[in-house]
């Protein structure tokens, strides 16, 4: 994911620290005093435009995320802010540069160059400094940004819901071929779990667990709560719905035959409604397993692959197409 490979975002302090000391081995390369501060200027301007361009070019750019991402970056951090923010660092390293252009022309006729450097460098340091708050939310932001869950928008997804202790995190383990992933989820203490199976030589499927927000009535949940609800489940392909009957998870059967209602009014896939723990109690209608005992689990993954194959013939999602997506 492009979010993982943003470096840490210098503070404003920072960036002037390095491109001094780096300006500095140059200035000795210099004999002569007005050309030592001239290239001092030049270097120290330079250095810090590459800088804070660097930290601009990056971050991905927003309009081409996928739009879990977008929405959750926009929930999380706002993306005006996000934006806000690199135009601001974007237009400090241009009048860094500008300003240390303008001196150092300045220097070249000789006179005062001691004291032309040391306003040069104030001035610098001055715009660098008008963007110190942006580098901070930039660093946090990026923080954020790199613990969100990879979630592949070219794999066919299933969303796994259900409240807590249903066997969500059971059944991802189990048929999923390598170890899932568990990660961070912002909006939620609980990690989320992403699981994939490989189907075919080139082809895997991926597998979501749903926020750990479900377990309280909608209402309850906050706005940016809801929203982050909706972007996982609006990365579905098909919803796996766990119903645990035996009510071993603490949550009556009519509560989770509620928050199944309010799944479907959130998506307009499919979803699969399947009984867990038929070990204790199972009932008739529904598709039953035991993620304890495996009983069942290989049946229900042949009717999610069938839904697959069954969604794949209405919009076809091969290799090529999310190829030229990008
Ligand atoms: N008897 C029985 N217990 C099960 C079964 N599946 C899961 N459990 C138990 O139920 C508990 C919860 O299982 P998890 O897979 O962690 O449930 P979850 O829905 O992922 O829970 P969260 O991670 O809290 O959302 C564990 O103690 C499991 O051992 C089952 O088929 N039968």
């Amino acid at each position: 994911m492009e979010f993982e490979t943003i470096p840490t975002v210098p503070t404003a302090d920072e960036v002037l620290d390095r491109s001094l000391r780096r300006a500095a081995a140059k200035k000795k390369l210099k004999t002569n005093v007005d050309r030592a501060n001239e290239e001092f200027v030049r270097a120290v301007a330079s250095a810090i435009h590459d800088k804070l361009k660097s930290v601009v070019s990056s971050f991905p750019s927003f309009e081409r995320l996928p739009p879990f991402y977008r929405e959750v970056a926009d929930i999380l951090i706002s993306l005006d802010r996000i934006k806000k923010s690199l135009g601001a660092v974007s237009w400090a390293a241009d009048q860094a540069r500008t300003v240390g252009s303008g001196y150092a022309r300045s220097m070249r006729s000789g006179g005062e160059t001691d004291r032309k450097r040391r306003q040069a460098v104030a001035r610098i340091a001055s715009i660098v400094h008008q963007v110190e708050d942006d580098l901070i939310f930039l660093n946090e932001a990026r923080n954020i940004l790199r613990k969100l869950p990879h979630v592949s928008e070219d794999e066919f997804t299933i969303v796994v819901a259900g409240f807590p202790n249903v066997g969500k995190s059971s059944f991802i383990r189990l048929v999923s071929t390598a170890e899932p992933e568990i990660a961070a989820y912002p909006f939620t203490t609980k990690g989320i779990i992403v699981g994939h199976r490989d189907i075919g030589r080139h082809e895997r499927i991926q597998f979501i667990d749903t926020p750990g927000v479900l377990e309280r009535p909608a209402e309850e949940r906050n706005p940016i709560e809801r929203q982050a609800v909706s972007a996982i489940i609006n990365t579905a392909d098909l919803v796996l719905f766990i119903i645990d009957t035996s009510e071993h998870c603490g949550y009556s059967i009519e509560n989770q035959v509620r928050l199944l209602d309010e799944i479907r009014r959130l998506v307009e896939v499919p979803i699969l409604t399947v009984v867990n723990k038929a070990d204790i109690r199972a009932i008739e209608g529904y598709p039953t397993m035991s993620t304890l005992t495996g009983e069942g689990v290989d049946e229900v993954l042949d009717l999610l692959l069938t839904y697959r194959k069954e969604s794949k013939k209405a919009s076809p999602r091969g290799p090529l197409q999310s190829e030229n997506q990008q």
